[in-house]
């Protein structure tokens, strides 16, 4: 109880530092409080194991019997204790020491429910906003600046600290728990329900230790937040919103691209139906669109929006994915819904209808050209009628948040059964944990999946578990070769350097399959990235990374308006007046160059300093021990890992949740590679595969 009192009276001295808190803190009042539940028994317990090998009782088999079945009991009921998480609430002292005021937003989209929230945390003193993406977490950060309002950005891959900022922008996964805020927002509360990213919703809802508290999400997310604040003892208001600009539901039928309108924003559900979509439109029509999709970086996604909202860009039309259903303020007049269907991993299925009102709600955006109205339609006859009854149907309530095993309850699970492996603790958190009925266990398939992969390799507990959480695009091979790349580097040399991903060439894609390359680059920068923040000591270049990131993504937006087949002359308008310094081919080499700059001082930092060039033993591993990619082949390993993830129902991915709006996922764990890792290291045989 003396770790209770001390975080209660941190509550009323109002912490101070906030970015150290991420940096350090973040983890341990998680840590602690579950400790107040849990970890003290399963500590006393292993004590006593080794109090019992060399005591007494060795001699009096009676006595030895006796206190194993002890040992038992103990064990059993630490056990017990680490499977209940019915009170996750109890979890974060510092938010249950507070009586917060929580104000719950809801409304269709476009009601201006975050603009009301945003006008609050824009007056308070301090305040943290929780963006369901890494792209919302940047405009945000922006426009607060714009404002004059200072405010950090911290995403899980970067900090970009504003000077004397007392307000923070950041991706859910990165909220901070271990400050106390004036006011908070969390933005998309719904996807407390997500199967994969609401234990980060949860988290947040939970710990967030802001005297005021906004919630802005749609309305069936009302119960469940209902109930999970009879658990907190916060006072709870509702706020409901209507919709600012009409919606309606067209019955004109888009039959063919040849009746497609300036303004109008075309939905399909994959990459390739994206391009197959824009190739189709250029060469009947005279307009040229831009995309959007997932696994665009969210940089190009965001010039993709700026082109397409400009009226003297030459971009009229967009044809996007569902990844345009959050985040973006696109000046869209209708949404065309080029399928109902989408393909989610397991087979293809009809849209469900809050998918459907996300994506039709970006037509007739309030503030900008369509304000008046905006409408929706499809192009296939046959499923308008699926269309008006998304839109017009009941929705079903939502009824269980996310909640997800943390490195702390793992490492309690493995010292309760001694040896038990990070994969044996993930599969028995998950399957066995007691929940209350309002809670339900995150999707743990990719992360077990990777667990798998790392049995063999040589790591301690907490590192094993920070590569299994890592942020990776399971579906994209090139990635997941990158991942065990870094895994096997950081076993074999302890450090691991940028230059290990093959980047493509300094140039703008000319075709999709060059900017698929591109953009599988820019994932496995993302990843560098978001390891280097985890285990700064181990991947020691973010500086880089960060450089080749920039010019990957210019590339990327460059290769997107080259590849229009559609000419100026055709098009009937002159280039875009506007600032189009970074898309142009200059730009992309220029942004490259910078990158090969910051390899060079930064080799000459190390020469200065007296350290060997970085990356001479990694580029051994990559040449000899392991080809992640070979002449456009991917490794073995990482097709294996890429096909290993469970195609279950739960673990459908929509494109707007694409991993790339993923990458931070879960809290960070303490930063720098452990003492334990080299401990570990030592201790086992060297590994087949050197
Ligand atoms: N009172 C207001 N004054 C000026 N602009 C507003 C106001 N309310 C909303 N807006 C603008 O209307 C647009 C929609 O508002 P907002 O993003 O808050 O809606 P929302 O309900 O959160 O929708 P979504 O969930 O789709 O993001 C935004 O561009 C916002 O800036």
């Amino acid at each position: 109880m003396a770790r209770d009192g001390a975080c209660r009276g941190g509550v009323v001295r109002r912490a101070s530092g906030r970015l150290a808190g991420w940096r350090a803190r973040g983890v341990w009042l998680e840590r602690d409080a579950r400790s107040f539940a849990s970890s003290a028994t399963a500590r006393d317990g292993s004590d006593d194991d080794d109090g019992d090998d060399d005591g007494g009782d060795s001699a009096s088999g009676r006595g030895s019997g006796k206190s194993s079945k002890a040992k038992r009991v103990t064990s059993r009921e630490s056990l017990r204790r680490l499977m209940d998480m019915r009170d996750p609430a109890a979890w974060y002292p510092l938010a249950r020491s507070m009586r917060r005021e929580i104000t719950l937003h809801v409304g269709p989209t476009n009601s201006g429910k975050t603009h009301a929230a945003m006008e609050r945390l824009k007056q308070a003193a301090s305040g943290v906003y929780c963006a369901p993406l890494r792209l919302l977490a940047w405009e945000i950060s922006e426009s607060m600046n714009a404002v004059g309002v200072a405010c950090t950005l911290v995403t899980g891959q970067e900090i970009r600290e504003a000077p004397n900022a007392r307000h923070v922008s950041s991706t859910v996964e990165m909220s901070d728990v271990s400050s106390v805020y004036d006011c908070a927002v969390i933005d998309e509360v719904q996807l407390l329900s997500d199967p994969h990213r609401g234990y980060a919703y949860t988290r947040a809802l939970l710990g967030l230790a802001a005297i005021e508290l906004h919630l802005c999400g749609d309305p069936r997310v009302v119960p469940l937040v209902k109930k999970i604040v009879e658990s907190t003892g916060d006072l709870l208001t509702v706020k409901e919103y209507e919709r600012l600009s009409p919606l309606e539901v067209s019955s004109e039928i888009v039959k063919s691209v040849k009746d497609v309108r300036e303004g109008d924003a075309l939905v399909a559900f994959s990459r390739a139906d994206v391009y197959k979509m824009k190739r189709e439109l250029e060469k009947k029509s005279n307009f040229r669109a831009c995309v959007i999709y997932g696994a665009l970086p969210p940089e190009a996604r965001s010039r993709q929006a700026l082109l397409f909202n400009k009226p003297e860009s030459g971009y009229d039309v967009l044809i996007a994915s569902d990844a345009i259903g959050m985040g973006l303020n696109l000046n869209v007049r209708r949404v065309i819904f080029t399928t109902m269907s989408k393909f989610d991993g397991v087979g293809t299925r009809h849209l469900e209808a809050p998918e459907v009102r996300q994506i039709a709600g970006r037509a007739g955006r309030y503030g900008l050209d369509y304000a008046g109205g905006g409408s929706v339609t499809t192009m296939k006859r046959s499923e308008h009628k699926i269309l008006v009854n998304a839109l017009e149907g009941e929705l079903k309530p939502l009824d269980s948040a996310g909640i997800a095993p943390s490195l702390e309850q793992v490492e309690e699970y493995c010292a309760i059964h001694r040896g038990a492996s990070l994969l044996e603790a993930l599969q028995a958190l998950s399957n066995k944990a007691k929940l209350a009925s309002h809670y339900r266990m995150r999707n743990m398939s990719e992360p077990i999946a990777v667990a798998k992969m790392l049995k063999k390799f040589p790591l301690a507990l907490e590192d094993q578990f920070t590569f299994a959480i890592a942020p990776v695009d399971v579906k994209d091979p090139m990635v997941c070769a990158a991942l065990l790349t870094f895994v096997k580097t950081f076993c074999t040399h302890g450090r691991v350097g940028v230059r290990l991903i093959s980047l493509p060439p300094p140039r703008t894609p000319k075709n999709p399959i060059q900017l698929q390359k591109l953009e599988s680059a820019h994932k496995c920068l993302d990843l560098y990235l978001w390891l280097a923040r985890k285990l700064p000591k181990a991947f020691p270049e973010p500086e880089l990374a960060d450089a080749y990131r920039t010019a990957t993504a210019t590339a990327i937006s460059a290769g997107l308006q080259f590849l229009s087949t559609i000419s100026d002359e055709k098009n009937g308008r002159k280039e875009f007046d506007g600032d189009t310094s970074y898309l142009s081919k200059s730009a992309v080499k220029r942004a490259f160059n910078a990158a090969k700059v910051a390899i060079e001082n930064i080799e000459e930092e190390r020469a200065r300093a007296g350290l060997p060039r970085i990356d001479q033993a990694e580029r051994a591993v990559r040449f000899s021990d392991f080809k992640w990619t070979n002449g456009g082949k991917t490794n073995d390993e990482a097709t294996k890992l890429s096909s290993r993830i469970p195609k279950s129902k739960s673990s459908r991915v929509s494109d707007a949740k694409h991993p790339n709006d993923q990458l931070d996922a879960s809290p960070p764990p303490p930063s720098g590679p452990t003492k334990k890792s080299f401990v570990a290291k030592r201790s086992f045989a060297k590994p087949s595969w050197l």
